[in-house]
């Protein structure tokens, strides 16, 4: 069942609107990771939940408890609930997506203020934090929602929203309720199948549908010992320093060709065989589309399958930063007294966190032994998730494929994802059903980077594709 050409119309004649609804939703800084941002989370949840129930949508906020960030106590923000239709007849879609944003600030680099959407008339880019991840594929929902409200049409499927607001710090609280309300006369039970819109295209010019993506486990190690921070002069040469203790550790986990050097983690994964690699050497994709995404030309490869495999079925090593080191401008003559290192492993099949953290912690400790310094070390795992795939021949990928190609004339790139959705796998576990990652942004988006953007078209088809989806999802035989 093709979507009404009404439809796909509305959603042309009401770009600009659905633009200025988008503009509204970035100028919330709805930073999960941030605790002085955390009010900002609430506001989203609250700006969300009134969109939604406008829409004609029943929403409930559940309340996830609290937690501790950063040594701080904090309430978590609510998860939203909503149902809209309840047709026995009518297959039901949990619709899941997340209103928190990674931190963003101008002097990181950003062009232009992050969270006030600056629309690039000329190049169509609109360009803010959270337009990409999660805040346009959010609204693209809405988008279509709102089509059905307006002209009081009834939606061709039910169905079933859970947006969070912690997505990006590790989705605390969501796996308990999602395993609770998928159990017999939970919220979700009925649920036939489930679209996650958080990912992106592998280029700038291919749709694609994703059926996998990498897990993680994110670590803080901290080196102390100083009872303060001292003076280098006084003190360089004469005592233990944490931050070449750190460095010295942080420089034994990953080469510069992006080798894990800690043993047994890149060992667990199975080699590719030729079939396999046959897949990626068939994808829409050139290493200039990394180069082009990443900014420069710093692909760790020249052979597209070796660097498509390097980040769709191999793990990876990342070094994000270091907590208490000296970053400001100028000389200051340091010795910081306790620094924290954070890095993470992306996860691919059959790695786990379980699996992999004590591999971690070995590593680390053995390291630190070999550096004969009296300092302290200590090891923390701040989150994990395990990887997930699902099956692209089921229906629900077919259907996605359909609506894929009546809307933009060709067919989807199958892909597998770099990054993480950790309760995507919950979903598929504890509800049994498939699950369906449909990006609505393109490859070089810049999500969790400067300048992330947008692009217009890529906001407005993508609305088009995600109710085109619900109606192709209808017709389909299961
Ligand atoms: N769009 C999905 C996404 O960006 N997921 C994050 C999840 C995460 C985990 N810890 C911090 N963020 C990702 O980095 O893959
Ligand atoms: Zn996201
Ligand atoms: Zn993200």
């Amino acid at each position: 069942m093709p979507a009404p050409t009404q439809f796909l119309s509305y959603i042309d004649s009401h770009a600009d609107a659905f633009i200025q609804r988008l503009a509204d939703a970035v100028a919330i800084p709805s930073i999960s990771g941030d605790a002085s941002h955390r009010k900002d989370v609430f506001a989203m949840a609250d700006w969300l939940n009134s969109q939604l129930t406008q829409l004609g949508v029943t929403t409930q906020l559940v309340d996830l408890g609290r937690h501790t960030m950063d040594g701080e106590d904090l309430p978590l923000p609510p998860a939203i609930l909503g149902r809209i239709g309840n047709d026995k007849e009518k297959k039901t879609v949990l619709i899941y997506g997340h209103f928190d944003v990674q931190p963003a600030n101008k002097s990181d680099g950003w062009d232009t203020e992050p969270f006030k959407l600056m629309i690039n008339k000329e190049t169509g880019q609109l360009i803010g934090r959270g337009s990409s991840d999660d805040k346009g594929p959010i609204l693209g929902w809405l988008n279509v929602l709102q089509y059905h409200h307006e002209n009081k049409l009834p939606l061709p499927v039910n169905i079933v929203f859970c947006f969070e607001g912690m997505e990006e710090s590790g989705s605390e609280g969501l796996d308990e309720l999602v395993v609770r309300e998928s159990k017999k006369g939970g919220f979700f039970d009925g649920v036939d199948c489930v679209c996650i819109s958080d990912n992106y295209w592998l280029n700038t010019r291919t749709p694609a549908l994703t059926y996998g993506l990498r897990g993680l486990s994110y670590y803080k190690v901290t080196v102390s010992g100083p009872g303060r921070d001292l003076h280098s002069g006084v003190f360089g040469r004469t005592v233990h320093e944490p931050m070449t203790d750190l460095i010295n550790i942080l420089s034994t986990l990953v080469s510069s060709q992006g080798d894990i050097l800690i043993k047994g983690v890149d060992e667990m994964v199975p080699r590719a065989d030729e079939e396999e690699k046959a897949i990626y050497a068939g994808l829409n994709y050139n290493i200039s589309d990394i180069e082009e995404a990443a900014g420069a030309s710093i692909a760790l490869s020249d052979d597209k399958v070796s660097v498509l495999m390097g980040r769709m079925r191999e793990p990876s090593l990342s070094i994000h930063g270091i907590e208490g080191a000296f970053s400001a401008a100028g000389a200051k003559t340091v010795i910081p007294a306790k620094v924290s290192g954070k890095f993470s492993i992306r996860l691919v099949p059959p790695q786990t966190p379980d699996a992999v953290d004590p591999l971690v912690i070995e590593h680390l400790n053995n390291a630190f032994a070999k550096l004969g310094s009296k300092n302290i070390l200590s090891v923390e795992n701040l989150h994990g998730g395990k990887p997930w795939m699902a099956d692209h021949r089921h229906w629900n990928f077919e259907a996605a494929k359909k609506a894929t190609k009546a809307v933009y004339g060709q067919d989807p790139d199958l892909t597998r994802e770099g990054g993480s959705i950790p309760v995507t796998l919950t979903f598929a576990e504890s509800l049994g059903v498939n699950v369906l990652l449909l990006p609505m942004g393109r490859g070089d988006d810049g999500a969790h980077s400067t300048n992330e953007k947008l692009d217009r078209s890529n906001f407005i088809e993508g609305s088009k594709l995600l109710g085109t989806y619900l109606y192709e999802l209808a017709a389909i035989s299961k």
